[in-house]
């Protein structure tokens, strides 16, 4: 369980990037947490990870207090940030050197996601590029099997098959006794596999929801002319007419569109407020 509680946060004397944030993720979900550039993704999911410390209140990670950075708190924590540092070394060094810190790190998992991804371990990081080192990096952080699992922006950079491997690696370790916090601007990379959403918007979260509850609450459509203007969340032109969002008062069964539904968040930010408290 992450639980972060009336947390505040700024760098240094500039404006909060956080004001009073309260925030439960629970084990056994994959969350994505989606927001606009300079909403704060990377600040909180560091705030998680112990690597920046709030100005008010707490964030407590199953039960660490996570700017204290104890090792047990450590040995369960993986972080892949967005931009990351790799050492001009050997994968298989790297692994070695790193994998110790991590009690429940497989090397017979790493090494089956490095073949999905089709790397060598004998590869050094500094022969290889962007993608193919960030790949290595979420192999290995899978691999280290920790119950809390962090990655900024992991998709960003990959080919279009390494994303679907991307997908199906993380569905298949998505266990009930796990946390996964995605942050990404590629939705539609995640749409199958992030679940609850979360939006942090203006220093606060202005949305989370279960995929489950938006498309009870919300519907999707397309429609050839915009009829019900006043109902209407957020529209914009498509192929066949327009994609809208709307309440969905028929509690019809029907897809989410995390595009959609991001857009129509930050262009009605107090209707979804109403629709989701
Ligand atoms: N090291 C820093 N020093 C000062 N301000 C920073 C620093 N890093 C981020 N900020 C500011 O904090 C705010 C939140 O930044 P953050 O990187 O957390 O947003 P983000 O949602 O991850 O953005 P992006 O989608 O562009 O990656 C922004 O206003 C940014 O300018």
């Amino acid at each position: 369980m992450i639980t972060i509680n009336n947390l505040s946060f700024n760098y240094g004397k500039r404006k909060p990037v956080f004001h009073h944030l309260n925030l439960k993720l629970s084990a056994g979900n994959v969350y994505g947490l989606l927001g606009k550039n300079g909403a704060g993704k990377s600040s909180l999911l560091r705030n998680m990870a112990g690597l920046l410390f709030p100005s008010e209140g707490t964030c407590t990670v199953n039960g660490y207090n996570a700017q204290e950075r104890l090792p047990s708190f450590l040995q369960e924590m993986y972080f892949l940030p967005e931009e990351f540092y790799t050492p001009p070394v050997k994968i298989k060094d790297f692994v070695k050197t790193y994998s110790p810190f991590y009690p429940n790190f497989s090397l017979k998992q790493f090494l089956e996601y490095l073949e999905e991804f089709q790397i060598s371990e004998n590869e050094k990081f500094t022969e290889l590029s962007l993608g193919q080192k960030k790949k290595a990096l979420i192999g290995f952080g899978l691999a280290t099997n920790t119950k809390v699992l962090i990655m900024d922006e992991p998709t960003n950079g990959l080919d279009i098959p390494s994303k679907s491997q991307f997908r199906k690696i993380i569905a298949s370790v998505a266990t009930d006794e796990r946390i996964i916090v995605i942050s990404t601007h590629q939705v539609r990379d995640l749409d199958s596999l992030i679940d609850p959403i979360i939006i942090l918007d203006g220093s606060e979260v202005l949305l989370h929801a279960t995929t489950e509850e938006i498309s009870e609450k919300l519907s999707f459509k397309t429609v050839s002319v915009v009829t019900d203007h006043e109902k209407v969340l957020y529209s914009e032109h498509s192929i066949r007419g327009f994609s809208v969002v709307m309440p969905n008062s028929g509690h019809e069964n029907n897809k989410v569109d995390l595009e959609l539904l991001f857009n129509a968040a930050l262009t009605n930010r107090q209707a979804i407020k109403d629709i989701f408290q």
